[in-house]
């Protein structure tokens, strides 16, 4: 016996990657789109969802609240104003999320890790495969790595879109505390200019790059004394992200309260 269709609410439906998240969920299977929210002054409400992601209808206009609307599962691409208030309605009606947003406030991460003590929370700065595979290559690199002779630079580079709002990536800092929770620099250095003199060993350099409409890549270098180890990972379609967040969504459901991330959703912990 089948079981019935996961129902999905996308909130952030109608930007960039609220579209691609539409479009997967109307082509996956055994998966419904039940709501497609975004903000009050959004230009798309009233808009079908799969109309405006480019799919033809999909029946569920851009709405600014959930309505009377049965969801088993949100999923979460908006800005983090906007994350924290679907959280409060995820944690009134009991709903599992999938929260993609980045470049999140310290209080606004606390906001979500007291939600995620009245339900289950995937929170991930990104949802590829690749890249959560690249962040477990890379904790093994920071291990193998610690104590070379001569010590290694630790240098994250990361490209995205010129229409990123926050910098640098989820993803990049991320890669960032990681290798710190094994190397243990003490600093992180968010670009260089002027005179900074040499390197000093205990920094971890980051390094936004934006341009054109570049989907994301990221590259964690390790430099050494006569050679460089660089992993890196890029994306290029947003679908990797979109089919990721869709996965995680349909792993939360039935779990207890809690923060959870992708290398559990994937297996990789
Ligand atoms: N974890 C992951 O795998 C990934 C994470 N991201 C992150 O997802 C977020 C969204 O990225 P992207 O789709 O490119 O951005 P967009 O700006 O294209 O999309 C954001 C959407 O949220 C809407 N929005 C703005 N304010 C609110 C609000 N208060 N409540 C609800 N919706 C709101 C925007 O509307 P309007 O356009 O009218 O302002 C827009 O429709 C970013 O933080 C990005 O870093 C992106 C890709 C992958
Ligand atoms: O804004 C984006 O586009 C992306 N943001 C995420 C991040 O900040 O890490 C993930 C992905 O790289 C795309």
């Amino acid at each position: 016996m089948t079981s019935p269709p996961l129902r999905i609410a996308v909130h952030g439906a109608s930007g960039r990657m609220g579209r691609r998240v539409v479009a997967g969920v109307m082509a996956a299977e055994n998966v419904t789109l039940a709501a497609a929210l975004d903000h009050s002054d959004s230009p798309h409400l009233g808009v079908d969802a799969g109309e405006l992601a480019g799919e033809g209808p999909a029946g569920v206009p851009i709405t600014e609240r959930f309505g009377d609307a049965q969801c088993d599962a949100v999923i979460d691409f908006s800005t983090p104003d906007g994350l924290i208030g679907v959280l409060t309605s995820c944690v009134k009606r009991n709903l599992p999320i999938a929260v993609a947003t980045t470049g999140l406030s310290d209080s606004q991460m606390d906001a979500v890790r007291t939600a995620a003590e009245s339900v289950p929370i995937v929170f991930a700065p990104s949802f590829s495969t690749a890249v959560n595979v690249a962040m477990r290559l890379t904790a093994i690199a920071a291990a193998a790595l610690k104590d070379v002779p001569g010590g290694a630079d630790v240098e994250i580079v990361e490209r995205h879109h010129r229409y990123k709002e926050d910098a640098p990536s989820g993803t990049a800092l991320r890669f960032a505390e990681i290798v710190r929770g094994v190397m243990g620099q003490d600093e992180f250095a968010h670009g260089r200019s002027g005179r900074p003199g040499a390197r000093p060993h205990g920094e971890i350099g980051l390094h936004a790059v934006r341009e054109g409409d570049n989907v994301g890549e990221h590259s964690i270098l390790f430099g050494m004394l006569g050679e460089t180890l660089e992993i890196a990972v890029r994306g290029r379609t947003r679908d990797s992200y979109a089919n990721g967040s869709i996965a995680a969504a349909r792993w939360a459901v039935g779990r207890p309260p809690g923060l959870y991330g992708m290398d559990e959703v994937l297996g990789l912990k």
